[in-house]
């Protein structure tokens, strides 16, 4: 990690801030010329004395899909919550790219300067179509009411036709959103967060209640989207873990640390690992 650059712990750099009445400037560019679009160093959460994350470090690479696992309590959950910022470590850093230090910042400024969370139960507009739900993120400005009404140039119009089809929706385009089955659903919410353009996404229990076909598909997605967009994905569903992991890492934390790191074969085949999961 470089520590000789500025680095952003504030809302945004230079003509930044949420100013009433000028409208968002966008935040300055995340600084990815080492490679690494997030990095965690030495991060420590404690509840009531007790350490959810102890000295927890790791590091997430431009593009790359990182699958996480670790047991029930090992922590998976707190790290997402300091990274997008609804947690304040008691101590470490977390930084996004080289430059921002997401430690300092708020909720908001984090997802605007591009890291979007999908959480396990999906969360769309069951009243609006899978087109509208598209076109409200959008349009989503988060100082400002979403709003339908706004016309949308053709690129626009481009981009939800062209997320529509990376998520198979094709054929429930105008459908509301509350008719499409549960994995649909997850579908579309992650287009939503892909409309806002996120450098990094998490995603919670993915596949959880998923049907094997809707596991499946959502597996291809996710291996559509590693490249364009860096992944961090928790899950507990090993055969879709092995799935998406391909020859990339895999991170098995456990009480609030990295236990292994490797591979899915060479985490599967640790002792230490296989020991937590069936030493219970
Ligand atoms: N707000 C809180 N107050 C007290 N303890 C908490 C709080 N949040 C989490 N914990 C504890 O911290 C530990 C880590 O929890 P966390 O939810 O991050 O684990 P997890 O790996 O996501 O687990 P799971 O796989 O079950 O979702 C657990 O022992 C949990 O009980």
């Amino acid at each position: 990690m470089r520590t000789d650059l500025p680095v952003e712990t504030g809302e945004y750099a230079l003509g930044s801030g949420d100013t009433p009445g000028y409208g968002r400037m966008a935040p300055t560019a995340v600084d990815l010329s080492h490679g690494v679009i997030l990095y965690l160093e030495d991060v420590t959460v404690e509840f009531d004395g007790f350490r959810a994350l102890n000295r927890l470090s790791l590091d997430i690479g431009v593009g790359e899909l990182r699958c996480i696992i670790g047991p029930n309590g090992a922590g998976k959950t707190t790290m997402m919550d300091v990274i997008t910022g609804k947690t304040r470590p008691g101590a470490g850093r977390v930084y996004f790219g080289q430059n921002y230090d997401l430690t300092g910042m708020s909720e908001a400024s984090i997802a605007h300067a591009g890291i979007g969370r999908k959480f396990q139960r999906p969360t769309v507009f069951e009243h609006h179509t899978v087109f509208e739900n598209l076109e409200l993120a959008l349009k989503t400005d988060k100082s400002v009411w979403p709003t339908l009404f706004a016309r949308l140039t053709g690129s626009e119009r481009e981009r939800i036709e062209k997320t529509v089809e990376l998520l198979r929706l094709q054929p429930q385009m105008h459908q509301l959103a509350g008719l499409l089955s549960h994995g649909q659903k997850q579908w579309l919410e992650i287009g939503m967060l892909l409309m806002q353009e996120p450098r990094l996404l998490l995603l919670d229990e993915p596949v959880a209640g998923m049907t094997d076909a809707e596991t499946e598909r959502t597996a291809e997605l996710f291996l559509a989207l590693k490249g364009q967009h860096s992944l961090m994905v928790v899950e507990h569903d090993m055969d879709f873990v092995g799935a998406i992991a391909g020859d990339g890492k895999v991170t098995v934390l456990c009480e609030g640390s990295v236990l292994a790191e490797g591979s899915m074969q060479a985490v599967q085949n640790d002792p230490k690992v296989i020991e937590v999961y069936l030493g219970r």
